[in-house]
């Protein structure tokens, strides 16, 4: 259902709502981390293809979302704020495009971990 909270929350940013989107932004952003939190012991009894491709695509969204808030922070001015924002949009990109690849062409996230673990 964090689904729900995403297309309902890209409704609400094309309707006039915009307190009520943050807000529902806000809660997706605690869903998506709670979800990864869950998603490591998921990912240790059962790991595979889905679990990496879903790590990819929640990792990346949790970084994009929560590196967001650091730019919201610490960047000041409109050409300063578009810049921050494209940089981060594609250093998004580069990141969800490495870990599918990486996922794709080696063991996967879920294996490389796991070799981190054994010796
Ligand atoms: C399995 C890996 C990860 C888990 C379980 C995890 C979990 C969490 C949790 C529980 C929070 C605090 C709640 C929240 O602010 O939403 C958080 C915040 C944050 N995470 Fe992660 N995280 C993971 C990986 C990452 C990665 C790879 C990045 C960066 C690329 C990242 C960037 C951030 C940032 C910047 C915040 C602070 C957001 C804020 O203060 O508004 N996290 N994470």
């Amino acid at each position: 259902f964090p689904i729900f909270v995403l297309s309902g929350y890209i409704q609400l940013k094309q309707t006039s709502s915009n307190s009520k989107a943050a807000s529902l932004h806000w809660t997706a952003e605690r869903m998506l981390s709670v979800l990864l939190l869950a998603m490591g012991p998921v990912a240790y009894f059962n790991p595979g293809p889905v679990i990496d491709y879903s790590l990819a695509a929640a990792l990346t969204l949790h970084g994009h979302w929560g590196l967001g808030q650091v730019l919201t922070d610490y960047v000041h001015g409109d050409t300063k704020i578009k810049m921050a924002n494209a940089a981060l949009f594609l250093l998004s990109t580069i990141t969800f495009t490495g870990l599918c690849y990486f996922n794709y062409n080696d063991v996967g996230i879920c294996k490389a971990v796991a070799l981190l673990w054994s010796k």
